[in-house]
This record gives C-alpha cells, structure tokens and sequence, in this order.
C-alpha cells in the first residue's frame, strides 16, 4: 500500500484501465476506495477490486485486503473482523514480497496478535520494512532500537532512524530528535535546535509540537543541522523513573507520575485524532449508545493494529498492575473538548442491572482502570471522586490507577467517578479497562 491513491480526473482513466483488467490499475482503484479518495469511501468496492488485483498476483493488493480484515472490513462489510484470514492474506502477500506485509506480520509477532508472540522475530520483520522504506516501520524500529525491544538497544542506530523519518517529511522524526535535544536525551542539549526540530512538526500539527516549541525560550536554530547530530556518550541515555503515590487505601487509587513519555503521548494522540467520534455509554438493555453521560469523542485501538509504541505503554501499564496484556479490554483514546464531560459513573458493571450480562460474559468483572493523561489541560478536566471528596488533576504523562473491586472481588460503589467538564483547551486521554480474564470480545 505504498502508491498514492489516484484523485479527481484520473479516476475515470484507471476505472477503465481496472475496467479492461489491468492488475496495477485495479489495486489503485481499490485503494481509492477504500480510503474514499474516490469521491467516497467504499468498502465493498474496495473489496472488489482489491480481490481482482489480488488474483492477479499483486502482492500488495493481498496485504490491502488483509489489512482490511484486520479494521473490520472484511469482504467489504462494515464491523466484520477476521484475524486468521487476515494473517492468511498477509503470510501470502509477504512471500509476494510485499513490504506493507512484512511491517503488519512484524507488529502482529511482537505483540503477539494472530501470531506466536516473538519479538526479536517481529522486529526483524519491522526493520526489513523499514530497510525498504516503509515509513511507519522506520518510526518502529527507531523505537526498537531505543528502547531494546526485539532489537539490541542502539541509540546511535536509533538516532540514525529517526533522522531517516525526519529527512523523509515524518513529524514524528522531527519531534523525537526535538524532544531529545530538548532533554539532552542521547545527544547533547540544544534549545535552540531543539525549538527548530519541534517548530518543522508543528508545521504538520503534529500533537503537542507546539506546546512544546513555546516552552523553549531560546531563538530557533537550523533544523537540518538535526540530521547531521552523533550521539553525546556524556548525555542523558533514559527518560527520568516513574514515582507511585498512594492517593486511597481503600478502594485502592495511585499515581504512576512521569509515567509516559511526551513522544508516546504525541504519538497516541496522532493515532487517535482522525478516527475521533461521539463516544457512547452501555445501557440498562446492553446497547451501547451516546447519552449526555458521556459527551467525549473517542476512538479504540484495536488490539489488532496496535503499533510498536503503544504496545509498549500497554505492556508496562500492565506490569505496573501485574495482570496479564490479554485481561486488557482496547486501550480507548478520549478527547474532551470545552464543555464536554464524563458525568458520575462507576466502570464496574453491576451484576444486579439487566445491561451487564453480555459485558460480564467477555472476561469478568472489570478489576482496574488506568487513565494515562496525554496532555496538560488548559483548565478543568480532573478527575472526581466524588465519595472520596477526591480530585485528580490532569497531569500529562501520569497515570491514575484505581480498583473497582474490594479484596473479595466485590464492586466497590466508592469508586464512583466523573471526567469533569474541561473549560479551556482539550484534552486527551488514554483509558485501559482491565478484566480479571482474558478478554474475549464478542464480535463476528
Ligand atoms: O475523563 C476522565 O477523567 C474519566 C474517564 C473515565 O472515567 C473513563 O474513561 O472510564
Ligand atoms: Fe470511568
């Protein structure tokens, strides 16, 4: 998936070209349609023409289908999940060559979805993407190589990676090598370099860019001088330790403060920012609908196409818990806007209302929230415990960590809680609801 989808007039030109059975035409006509560059966004017609390519022998046409599988769009139907099928199409289009393949089966092994987990194989997978200039497998890698993931940690290979996503126009490049020389992390401290990393990601409203840039007083210095850096062995190599702080004995509630990088935070925010709708809440019958409760918008990452990054969050937000990754229902990202909220809830589901019995049946109770704060909020937006007389201030980068369930697994009405409504600025957030099973969904 590699090739720009084709716009405005030259849609004519390849629907007669797939029409007359060109493979190449009808893989980009697919792609067309799928992301909607064809006027509209269709599905069904994505499907098809995919499906045309694809017996053709167009390797690529075979990673879009299984990608297509794997967002719940299967056969062209809307809410139609199949990850067999879907790591079928992508083993296929791999031994096709297909470098979209190779990047989707890598993250697929490292977190172990639809595959035997392996992380040293995935990576692998990740950066032979990467090699081939699959520009989401560079900011992977990248990660890999930092953090040691699947990859032995290099930061000079990691600088190297991440200058590669910058030169290539990724704000995600520019934004790492910013945040680095901002904090002195690998390389030397240069506000000055730093402000100009983080000003050519903000060109592109890369999340939190901005902020960021504004922090730093100093006058802005040549970005492309970033792409000339080596790595300082004098410089700082880690972000700082994460500190605990007990806010409630009983029902249990802490902080992991500095918890998450700025880098996570602004990557789970791009992730989520164009897949943002109006959230909805469970009822008293089981369905799921908006309701003035919740006035948010929100999106799920589906576990299916999480990358490396967030994958990593989840994996140490469940240690700090020490519940098995699997427990985890999908991590939803939250956008509240002025005036919206989360009104005076418990995320437990109570066995005694009718509605619970389907949400029970996927895993168990839910035993623990995690709310990562992504950003700091202008004002407003704490989070309220309103029988604790308790208020958490929206901090970015930290998480707050409560238990809906008492020590004998019974739901515990104090843990009663509200998003309050934020008044100035967004904010983003990152909620993990953790089941005392494995999460099964129920889902076709
Ligand atoms: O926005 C908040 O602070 C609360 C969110 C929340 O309660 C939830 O996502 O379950
Ligand atoms: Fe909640």
């Amino acid at each position: 998936m590699n090739s720009t989808p084709p716009q405005g007039p030259d849609l004519n030109e390849i629907t007669r070209a797939a029409e007359a059975g060109v493979a190449e035409a009808q893989f980009n006509l697919g792609l067309a349609w799928l992301y909607g560059d064809a006027g509209r966004r269709d599905p069904q017609q994505a499907w098809t023409w995919l499906d045309r390519a694809h017996a053709q022998g167009v390797a690529e046409a075979r990673a879009a289908l299984g990608m297509m599988c794997l967002s719940g769009q299967c056969e062209g139907r809307e809410g139609s999940f199949d990850l067999e099928r879907a790591v079928d199409l992508l083993q296929s289009a791999h031994a096709g060559d297909s470098v979209e393949a190779a990047y989707r089966l890598g993250t697929l092994k490292m977190t172990g979805c639809g595959l035997a987990p392996d992380l040293a194989g995935g990576a692998a997978m990740i950066e032979e993407a990467a090699r081939r200039g699959h520009m989401l497998a560079l900011n992977d890698a990248a990660w890999c190589l930092e953090h040691g993931l699947g990859l032995e940690r290099n930061p000079a290979r990691a600088l190297r990676a991440w200058q590669l996503a910058a030169e290539a126009g990724m704000p995600r490049g520019w934004f790492t090598l910013g945040v680095w020389l901002m904090e002195g992390r690998h390389v030397g401290k240069d506000p000055g370099l730093a402000r100009a990393c983080l000003e050519r990601a903000a060109r592109s409203d890369y999340p939190l860019a901005a902020t960021l840039r504004d922090s730093l007083e100093a006058s802005a210095g040549d970005a492309a001088r970033a792409l000339q850096l080596q790595i300082d062995p004098s410089a700082r190599s880690a972000p700082p330790e994460a500190a605990r702080e007990r806010l409630s004995e009983s029902p249990r509630i802490e902080l992991l403060k500095e918890f998450v990088p700025v880098e996570t935070r602004a990557h789970l925010i791009a992730r989520g920012r164009p897949m943002i709708e109006p959230s909805r809440v469970l009822s008293d019958t089981g369905t799921i609908d908006r309701s003035s409760i919740r006035t948010s918008g929100e999106t799920c990452l589906l576990p299916e196409l999480l990358d490396v990054t967030a994958w990593h969050l989840l994996e140490r937000l469940h240690d700090a818990v020490d519940i098995p990754i699997h427990n985890g229902e999908p991590l939803i990202l939250l956008q509240y806007t002025p005036g919206t909220e989360y009104k005076p809830h418990y995320d437990y589901f109570d066995p005694a209302r009718p509605g619970s019995g389907t949400a029970l049946r996927q895993g168990g109770q839910r035993i623990y929230t995690l709310l990562t704060y992504l950003n700091d909020v202008d004002a407003g937006g704490a989070t309220a415990f309103p029988e604790l007389g308790l208020e958490v201030a929206p901090d970015a980068g930290t998480v707050l960590v409560f238990r809906n369930v008492d020590e004998n697994g019974d739901i515990e009405s104090r843990t009663l809680h509200a998003g309050l409504p934020v008044t100035a600025g967004e904010k983003w957030l990152a909620t993990r609801w953790i089941r005392e099973k494995a999460f099964i969904p129920e889902r076709q």
